[in-house]
């Protein structure tokens, strides 16, 4: 069996057992490469559909994410070709890269989070882990999810339409790229929606690039009305403009989701679904290493932030972002970025042994829960 993988997918030695495993550039991946193969495992950045797969022998495309947006689901299902997914894999990295975002934004602006009001766009997977969070956190949560609120489904928060929620101070997108069906979501956040926003607010994106429509952003924020905006997602991904990178506070290379867990939890559930597919046994999942004590105690919003990044650290990737554009070849320098990420663990892996004054202790909980 000949499996063609991109090569930024951890964990690969799971398929190996089952076929020869080829690893090749996501980005790289034409109908040659394809042609060939059984099984198809990609990422984000391959474009899966009719021009890629029409003359291929592949039957099992796995993609190791939560978004899908790169995938012609509808044309796979079609021609008889089964799909795999990923959700949730990497909720939980996101979910911690928002509130490191937030508190750092918060940092920089004198304020605290805690007084403030957030509406989540998107109460999936993530979205619903960020709304729960932030509420342990103190924050006055809104929610917008029109399609769950359509299948009435309880997510622990009233679900508002989306003009209703944009008042909040901060603003975090959590919602797949959709063009069509009952509430797409390309330009989500449009020109008219931006505007109503204004400079004191506090604008997060980590879902996709083309949710928030980047030349209004951009127009916005060079007028001085823009909201102060992290983006770890750019609308036309490598190519992250100069501009506009000038002008958030945060920014990183569509790493949000890139915790060494986020990344492991993909391949594996990928791998599992190939067995139920293909009538395998999964194989149980292995244990991981113990990670060494953290022992800073957590008394306020700075302690907290402090906290977060003896793990992780936002500021870095966005310096890295912000030197990749002095390269000759900036989209392949953001690719690199990807490709060569530092490990990163996520909170629950590591063993916290500090203490927490009252305010702090339900998101301390909440961090350190095991998954
Ligand atoms: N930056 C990164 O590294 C990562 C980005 N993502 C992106 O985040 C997206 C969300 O992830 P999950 O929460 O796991 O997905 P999910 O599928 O669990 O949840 C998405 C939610 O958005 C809602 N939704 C759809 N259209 C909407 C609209 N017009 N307005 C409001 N809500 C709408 C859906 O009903 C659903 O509840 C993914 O589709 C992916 O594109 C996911 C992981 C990592
Ligand atoms: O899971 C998703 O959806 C994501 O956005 C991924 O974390 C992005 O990673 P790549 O697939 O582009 O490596």
């Amino acid at each position: 069996m000949k499996i063609i993988a991109d090569a930024n997918m951890p964990g690969l030695e799971l398929f190996s057992r089952q076929g020869t495993v080829v690893k090749v550039d996501g980005r790289s991946i034409d109908p040659a490469t394809v042609k060939d193969a059984d099984i198809l495992l990609v990422r984000s950045v391959t474009r899966v559909d009719e021009a890629l797969l029409a003359d291929s022998a592949v039957r099992f495309v796995g993609s190791a994410t939560i978004g899908t947006d790169h995938v012609d689901l509808e044309w796979l299902a079609k021609t008889g070709r089964h799909f795999a997914h990923a959700p949730g894999c990497n909720a939980r990295a996101v979910a911690e890269y928002v509130l490191q975002a937030l508190l750092l934004v918060c940092q920089r602006q004198g304020r605290s989070a805690a007084t403030m009001s957030v509406a989540v766009i998107g109460m999936g997977n993530v979205g619903s882990r960020v709304a729960r969070w932030l509420a342990a956190l103190g924050l006055k949560v809104r929610a917008c999810d029109p399609l769950l609120k359509e299948q009435g489904v309880e997510t622990g928060f009233a679900l508002e339409p989306v003009e209703s929620v944009l008042d909040c101070d901060v603003i975090s997108v959590h919602v797949p790229l959709t063009r069509n069906g009952p509430c797409p979501t390309w330009h989500l956040l449009d020109k008219n929606r931006l505007s109503v926003m204004g400079p004191e607010k506090i604008l997060i994106n980590t879902c996709r690039g083309p949710v928030v429509d980047n030349s209004a952003l951009l127009a916005l924020l060079k007028a001085g009305q823009g909201p102060a905006s992290v983006l770890d997602v750019w609308e036309d991904e490598p190519r992250v403009p100069a501009e506009l990178l000038d002008r958030v506070v945060l920014g990183s290379p569509h790493i949000a989701g890139y915790s060494a867990q986020g990344k492991e939890n993909g391949t594996r559930m990928v791998y599992e679904a190939f067995c139920r597919w293909s009538g395998l046994a999964a194989p149980l999942p292995g244990t991981e290493e113990a990670l060494p004590a953290l022992r800073l105690d957590v008394t306020d919003e700075a302690g907290l932030l402090a906290l977060l990044q003896t793990a992780y650290s936002l500021p870095e990737d966005f310096r890295r972002l912000q030197e990749s554009l002095e390269n000759a070849d900036p989209a392949w320098a953001f690719d690199q970025l990807r490709k060569q990420y530092p490990f990163r663990q996520e909170m629950h892996r590591w063993d916290w042994q500090g203490t927490a004054s009252e305010p702090f202790r339900a998101i301390l909980n909440a961090l350190f829960a095991p998954a």
